[in-house]
């Protein structure tokens, strides 16, 4: 068992598990180990294996070998499996959360949260794999009869962040898993922990061995490589940022490989004056502060109209000044710190730079007194689409207000985006929520709400924020290739 500061804290400290799990196997690093470390207080919580390309092509191989008799398998047969992974990990919540909050930062109420909303990837997708359903179309000649039929595409290699280390995985190996394939996963450098305790739990469950691997690796490109030149990946799924998603696009094309991409975003979050305020507010600040801003699903721009924007802004104010910044594992706390340094001087990057172009802070607009990654909620009013945070994705607690007047001008600026992933508004006008739901260029839109994740709705983005959708019946079909049977009869 591996000894941990984490260790004191769980109940299970055998679900900390700091050697690769390569296709059943919980083996060393070829590449030696890498450093886990708590952002809230930059302790050490593991030393984890650093998996090489060679194991990454040594795991790709099991799971080729694997997953046709995985497939085979009955759909209730793979579903079990499943659902006792599912119990499994709700059954350890706590711990997992724990974990979760050690690695990445957020507040245990919000690693809670996503432990749930992971696991019931797994659950949708164990009941998704009894409903995989070909087709008999009627046949074109007297003679003929038309079957199509959908399979496993085999081999999924995946690449996830470290801003949702347990929902980016199984919202992926969820249906991939059902529907057949064997799935080799890649998690972020800064959160292993979260991922190979999910793989803890699955062997607990009775997934077969070569099913599925969790190869932490500090070398990132390299592992990704891997799985875009290896002929027997023959689907790619990343979540992440646009640029590294162009990156995987361009090298997974040489194989003309199938990608799944769930990339940046650049939210607009539009306020009406017909808006419920009190409602808005509270949509705001769980879109804008949840995970501290670091969500792709988060108002990035919020865009208020002028009849009620000074009111909205004190509104908002008030409630955020009121959020507590702290350790995630310290009760009460609402924000806990930033992944890293790099994150900090994105969110300086922003505020200096509105500021520069006449925007004003009224709250926060600068480290916390705590130090290391911490920020104070920061809100600034007077914010133009000239500034950098209209167009690129901020990824921390910074609340920029635009002024807006009439309702068209909104739509084309809140359009006026390369990201096409989520947009929010709050108004009570039935046409008028009509009429901006259905102009909106972005793949999901929230109408008087600010969270919109679950796994019964299909998740992606349009324009550069993606190819693809995660979750509901439309999230398997990322896993399945269609084939076309002519029969002559
Ligand atoms: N849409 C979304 O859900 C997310 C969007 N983002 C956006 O990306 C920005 C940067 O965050 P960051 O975590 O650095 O996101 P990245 O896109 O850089 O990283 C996401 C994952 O890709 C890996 N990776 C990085 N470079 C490569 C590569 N060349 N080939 C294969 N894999 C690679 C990372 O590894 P490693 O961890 O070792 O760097 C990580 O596991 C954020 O500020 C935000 O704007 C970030 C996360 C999620
Ligand atoms: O990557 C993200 O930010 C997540 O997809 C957000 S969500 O799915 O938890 O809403």
């Amino acid at each position: 068992m591996t000894t941990s500061p984490l260790s004191e804290l769980l109940a299970d400290p055998s679900l900390i598990a700091t050697q690769a799990y390569l296709a059943g196997d919980w083996v060393d690093g070829a590449g030696g180990q890498f450093e886990v470390t708590n952002p809230a207080t930059g302790e050490v919580l593991a030393m984890v294996a650093d998996v090489t390309r060679e194991q990454t092509a040594e795991a790709v191989e099991k799971g080729r070998l694997a997953q046709k008799e995985w497939a085979a398998r009955t759909a209730k047969d793979r579903s079990n499996v499943m659902r006792a992974w599912f119990n499994l990990i709700m059954e350890n919540q706590e711990d997992l959360a724990k974990i979760m909050t050690a690695e990445q930062g957020k507040p245990l109420a919000e690693a809670r949260g996503e432990i749930s909303y992971g696991a019931s990837f797994i659950e949708f997708y164990a009941e998704e794999a009894k409903r995989i359903l070909g087709e008999i179309i009627p046949g074109h000649q007297p003679d003929k009869r038309i079957h199509v039929l959908k399979q496993p595409i085999g081999v999924v290699g995946s690449i996830t962040p470290w801003n949702f280390p347990t929902a980016m995985i199984t919202r992926k190996c969820g249906p991939a898993i059902a529907a057949g394939c064997s799935f080799v996963a890649r998690p972020a450098s800064e959160t292993p922990l979260s991922a190979l305790a999910l793989a803890v739990l699955a062997e607990r469950a009775g997934l077969p061995k070569g099913i599925l691997s969790i190869l932490p690796a500090s070398d990132a490109a390299g592992i990704g490589q891997e799985f875009c030149e290896n002929p027997s990946v023959r689907k790619l799924t990343f979540t992440g940022s646009t640029g590294v998603g162009r990156i995987l696009l361009r090298q997974a094309a040489d194989q003309v490989m199938k990608c799944s991409m769930e990339l940046g975003g650049n939210a607009p979050f539009i306020v009406f004056d017909d808006a419920d305020l009190d409602a808005a507010v509270e949509g705001a600040i769980a879109c804008k502060f949840r995970n501290n801003g670091q969500t792709c699903v988060c108002a990035n721009r919020i865009y208020v109209q002028d009849g009620v924007y000074d009111a909205f802004a004190e509104k908002l104010r008030a409630k955020v000044a009121a959020m507590k910044v702290g350790n995630g594992l310290e009760d009460g706390t609402d924000l806990g710190p930033l992944i890293t340094e790099k994150a900090v001087e994105k969110v300086e990057d922003h505020l200096q730079d509105a500021v520069s172009k006449g925007a004003t802070v009224i709250l926060g607009g600068k480290p916390h007194e705590k130090g290391g990654t911490f920020y104070e909620p920061t809100i600034v009013t007077g914010v133009t689409q000239d500034m950098k945070v209209s167009k690129e994705e901020t990824f921390g607690p910074f609340a920029p207000l635009f002024r807006f007047g009439d309702v068209d001008d909104v739509i084309e600026m809140a359009n006026d985006t390369v990201f096409g992933l989520a947009a929010y508004f709050y108004a009570k006008d039935l046409s008028r929520v009509h009429k901006v739901s259905e102009a909106l260029e972005y793949g999901i839109v929230g109408v008087n709400t600010g969270i919109i994740s679950t796994e019964q709705a299909p998740f992606g983005g349009v324009k550069q924020s993606g190819l693809g959708r995660e979750g509901s019946h439309h999230g398997i079909e990322e896993y399945l290739e269609l084939k076309y049977v002519c029969l002559s009869v």
